[in-house]
């Protein structure tokens, strides 16, 4: 219990090059971070887990988990600095969420030598003929370094203090003389960089299985302003009154998609009380909603609307709305429109209510890698 451990998972996934940012990767139904935290917590009492996530996602991983989530930088070693700030044990360990399929063996391995350095670190040797600048080297001076990296963390904070950049505790450590402790990694802790190194054995595929999501908005009527529904433009003399542009087909749907991925409501990601979505178009919103689903592994299967409106008719408009929203969010919309029979708000002709439902599923990077392969 005197150890905590640290998943960098803040990172632009940029080299893997693939729509799902690799530590979003569904295995079975986790994300590929939750899948490490809960893999190395299965192998080791952690007193702690720490995980750096992209500011942008924090929220989202706090929706998902009851881990301590810190929000990292635009480098590895400053978001490894965000989280040891929050770190209370003597002992720190520290693993890309890209080595993903580490060996209990490791963690133990790591564990037992804790007080034989100020870092240990597993590493590989080259088993090839290796070359360093036109000349072949002895491959026996050659390290592969990998993570994760056990270090006190009473040094590692000191190490952390500094202008240069490294790619690792050990070079933070070493920068300042600790002692370094080598001991032997796995070909199985290899780090996933490139789509193609999905080949890991504890990789399993994303669990088919469908998620449903609801959403309902209302809005009142407002003189002397545009109508918008669905990212359609109705030709009546009045719109709807809100902070952005009022289409409250557009946000009724996005309650739905973000609750079929269980990532809350849209108050907590666009708040009327932002001024940067003022009078904002909302299919603006829509898309960008829809950006965090695919790069958080999430696929759209389809979504129905009702839109509840005394006023305006919308018979003529139905079928342009479902196109307009099928293709904006890749996948088959439906719209229907009905009165409330004269009861009510909507009865009394106050403003329009719509009720959507969605259905997502994980994204099937398994199918992608084998078509590939
Ligand atoms: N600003 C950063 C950059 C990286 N990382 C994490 O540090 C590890 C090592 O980075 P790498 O595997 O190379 O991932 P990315 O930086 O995401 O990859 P790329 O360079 O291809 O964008 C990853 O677990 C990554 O999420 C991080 O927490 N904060
Ligand atoms: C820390 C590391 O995993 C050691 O091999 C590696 O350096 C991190 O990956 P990057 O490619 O340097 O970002």
């Amino acid at each position: 219990m005197s150890v905590t451990l640290i998943v960098l998972s803040a990172g632009n996934s940029s080299r893997f090059n693939y729509i799902v940012k690799k530590q979003w990767l569904r295995i079975e139904n986790k994300p590929l971070w939750q899948f490490v935290a809960d893999r190395l917590n299965s192998f080791y009492n952690f007193k702690k887990t720490i995980i750096t996530a992209n500011p942008e996602e924090v929220r989202i991983y706090k929706k998902i988990s009851d881990y301590t989530i810190v929000p990292g930088e635009r480098e590895r070693q400053f978001s490894l600095k965000n989280a040891l700030e929050k770190v209370k044990t003597p002992y720190v360990m520290v693993i890309d969420v890209a080595r993903a399929c580490i060996p209990e063996k490791i963690i133990l391995d790591l564990i037992e030598n804790k007080d034989k350095a100020e870092c240990i670190v597993p590493f590989l040797k080259p088993v090839d003929t290796v070359v360093y600048k036109n000349s072949t080297i002895d491959r026996d001076d050659v390290k592969l370094i990998q993570t994760p990296q056990l270090s006190k963390t009473e040094t590692l904070k000191k190490a952390i203090n500094t202008d240069k950049l490294f790619t690792d505790e050990r070079a933070l450590i070493e920068n300042i003389g600790g002692k370094i402790l080598y001991i032997e990694g796995s070909e199985e802790s290899r780090k996933i960089t490139y789509f193609k190194d999905l080949n890991l054995p504890c990789l399993k595929p994303p669990k088919k299985t469908f998620l449903t999501g609801s959403g309902y908005d209302t809005h009142k009527f407002e003189e002397n302003k545009k109508m918008i529904l669905g990212g359609v433009e109705i030709d009546v003399p009045y719109g709807l009154k809100a902070h952005s542009d009022g289409d409250v087909v557009i946000h009724s749907l996005i309650d739905a998609l973000l609750g079929g991925a269980g990532y809350g409501d849209i108050g907590e990601f666009f708040p009327d009380t932002d001024e940067k979505y003022k009078n904002i178009s909302s299919i603006k919103l829509l898309k960008e909603v829809i950006n965090i689903l695919e790069k958080t592994g999430l696929e759209i299967i389809n979504a129905d609307i009702s839109i509840i409106a005394e006023k305006p008719k919308l018979k003529n408009y139905k079928t342009k709305i479902a196109k307009n929203l099928t293709k904006l969010i890749n996948a088959p919309v439906n719209v229907k429109a009905t009165t409330n029979e004269k009861m009510g708000f909507i009865g009394r002709g106050e403003g329009i209510a719509v009720i959507s439902s969605a259905t997502l599923t994980y994204k099937d990077w398994y199918e992608d890698y084998n078509s590939r392969k």
